[in-house]
């Protein structure tokens, strides 16, 4: 059963559905029951209709066995319906519980696996499941009720020579599971290298403007060209594998009734048979043939769809190392979006050494703006990270409001903050949606102000549609500017506690600029902000400025105190912030 493992937990998604997996099981039933009259009525054709020689009883019994064929037809189109039902049902299930764990997932999770690995595995693997469940587990039910069905048949009419049969079923039956265990490890395989094709074309297609600015095509047509190959060959060994399954099990199947046929034969020969009960007997060896042998087409599928079940339970089963705990303290109110860092360190798990933080102190009062300055990887974004709680601190702590942030609902933490991203990120939408990002609840009123507010104003009235203009996915269809200042009116929409800033660091044209500033400023005013400064006027506005190097705070006070103070502040100053 474990080669089963991802199937037969797949089972649990059956129950609320037991209902109509109830009625396609009486119809799946009623279908083999009435397979199996037909070789009865077949037995009766030939003994009584052709051998009494009157046409009476041949026209009797060829309307019993009429009747037998519509019962048959009405019980397998619904069979059909409601196996294909539960199938799609199942699938459609699946994808949505795997779809709502990767979005509980935490950020660290997505480092070690790769989002494109785990997006290719959602969409590959259900799709897989879907087409396996939909037709393939039919097959597999209605030949599995088949061959049980029809050995009871031989069994009861024929005991001498079922017997025979049934000596030969493990014959038939031990490469099936010998095989099917390779095929599984293949096909798991096979599905892994699949998801490898598919983040790899996700990275290069989401990258396209960098590869042909590049001439990178060659590149990633031949590193492409050769995964999808290993995928192929790895396919073809799983191919190869079921074929020869295929043929063995064809080969015993057909030749145990060419032997039946033979002993058949013979007894009608020597007056211990029917030429009736012969047909019937072949009939029946026919159809436990021929579904020994679908048996171990569909076998080979249903490994494959375990496999499948097996990588998505894998998601299902990661646990998000950032969680609410059982009795999450309540933030107070009203929100002050006080922050304080207490000996914090912070490791990368895909990269421990060295720490990317270490022995950070740090106190941002409520209604300040600490601006974060420092070299190139210092530890800046990581600490903005941190403040989101996308990571927890290897060691020491950090709380929000007095609550250590661990001890709090994460959702309740973000709920306080807004975050506008150093290339801000937009979705498919309007630029309404994207704004509405910030709070969904919020009525239009407060959009068109938040629009205002960020200085979104001259340029949305431009747009075709002014606010319910569509902006393409990503927000393509929009300038860098535009862009920054539609996640600033998100934030503005928020009205958070606390806003985390990370400035752009591309330059913008001077009026975009000072559109951008002044909406950044209205943002900024009467909240607590922490902001990655790269601009002159950033630095000279806040209340004081952390200077960070190599993941500690070496100096802190206001930009005419560091000047005086702290020669890499005054290095930085001098070279690194951009005037505006
Ligand atoms: N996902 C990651 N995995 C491993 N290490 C990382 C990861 N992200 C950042 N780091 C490392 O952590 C350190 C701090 O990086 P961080 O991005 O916080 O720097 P930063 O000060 O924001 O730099 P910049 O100004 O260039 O954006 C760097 O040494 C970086 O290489």
């Amino acid at each position: 059963m474990r080669r089963f493992g991802g199937l037969v937990r797949l089972a649990g998604y059956l129950r609320p559905y037991w209902r109509q997996a109830l009625i396609a099981g009486i119809a799946l039933i009623v279908a083999a029951g009435s397979v199996l009259g037909i070789g009865q009525g077949l037995r009766l054709v030939i003994d009584q209709g052709l051998a009494s020689g009157t046409g009476a009883t041949l026209d009797r019994a060829l309307l019993v066995t009429a009747g037998v064929v519509l019962v048959l037809s009405v019980a397998a189109a619904l069979r059909f319906y409601w196996v294909m039902w539960i199938g799609e049902r199942v699938a459609a299930d699946l994808r949505r519980d795997v779809f709502e764990r990767l979005l509980e997932l935490d950020p660290g999770f997505y480092l070690r696996n790769g989002v494109g690995e785990i997006q290719s595995r959602m969409t590959t693997d259900t799709a897989l499941l879907q087409s396996v469940l939909g037709s393939t587990f039919s097959m597999a039910l209605r030949n599995a009720l088949l061959l049980a069905g029809t050995l009871i048949m031989l069994v009861v009419t024929q005991p001498a020579l079922s017997a025979l049969v049934i000596a030969g079923i493990p014959i038939v039956l031990a490469p099936m599971l010998i095989v099917g265990r390779r095929v599984r490890r293949l096909s798991r395989l096979s599905q892994d290298r699949i998801a490898d094709v598919g983040s790899y074309a996700g990275e290069t297609l989401g990258g396209i403007e960098t590869v042909q600015a590049f001439v990178h095509e060659p590149v990633d047509r031949r590193v492409f060209g050769d995964r999808v190959e290993e995928a192929f060959a790895i396919a073809v060994r799983r191919i190869r594998q079921r074929a020869g399954l295929n043929a063995v099990a064809l080969l015993l199947a057909f030749s145990g009734v060419a032997f039946v046929l033979w002993r058949g034969g013979s007894a009608v020969i020597a007056g211990a048979m029917s030429a009736g009960e012969l047909s019937a007997f072949l009939f029946y060896a026919v159809l436990a043939a021929g579904a020994v042998g679908v048996l171990s087409e569909v076998a080979g599928e249903l490994f494959r769809a375990s496999g499948a079940a097996e990588r998505l339970f894998e998601l299902l089963d990661a646990e998000p190392a950032i969680q609410s705990p059982n009795h999450p303290i309540t933030l107070p109110v009203p929100a002050r979006g006080e922050v304080v860092l207490e000996a914090v360190a912070f490791r990368y798990p895909t990269r421990p050494e060295p720490p990317a933080l270490t022995g950070v102190d740090l106190v941002v009062h409520a209604g300040e703006t600490l601006a974060l300055v420092g070299p190139s990887g210092a530890g800046k974004s990581t600490l903005i990270s941190l403040l989101l709680r996308f990571h927890d601190p290897s060691s020491g702590r950090i709380t929000l409001d007095g609550v250590d942030l661990r001890d709090a609902d994460p959702a309740a933490v973000r709920q306080r903050m807004a975050l506008v991203a150093q290339e801000p990120v937009l979705f498919t939408g309007t630029v309404a949606d994207n704004i509405r990002f910030g709070n969904p609840s919020a009525e239009r009123d407060r959009i068109v102000d938040a629009a205002k507010a960020a200085n979104c104003q001259g340029f949305v009235d431009a747009l075709p549609a002014g606010l319910d203009t569509d902006i393409g996915p990503g927000g393509v269809q929009l300038s860098g500017g535009q862009r920054q200042r539609i996640a600033i009116a998100r934030a503005i929409l928020r009205d958070p506690a606390l806003l985390l800033l990370d400035e752009a660091t591309s330059s913008l044209d001077a009026e975009s600029e000072q559109q951008v500033q002044t909406a950044l400023t209205r943002l900024m005013t009467h909240r607590t902000s922490v902001v990655i400064a790269h601009r002159l006027a950033t630095v000279r506005n806040a209340d004081r400025i952390a200077v960070l190097e190599t993941g500690t705070v070496r100096a802190i006070g206001t930009h005419d105190q560091l000047m005086a103070t702290d020669d890499l502040y005054a290095h930085l100053a001098a070279l690194q912030f951009q005037a505006g």
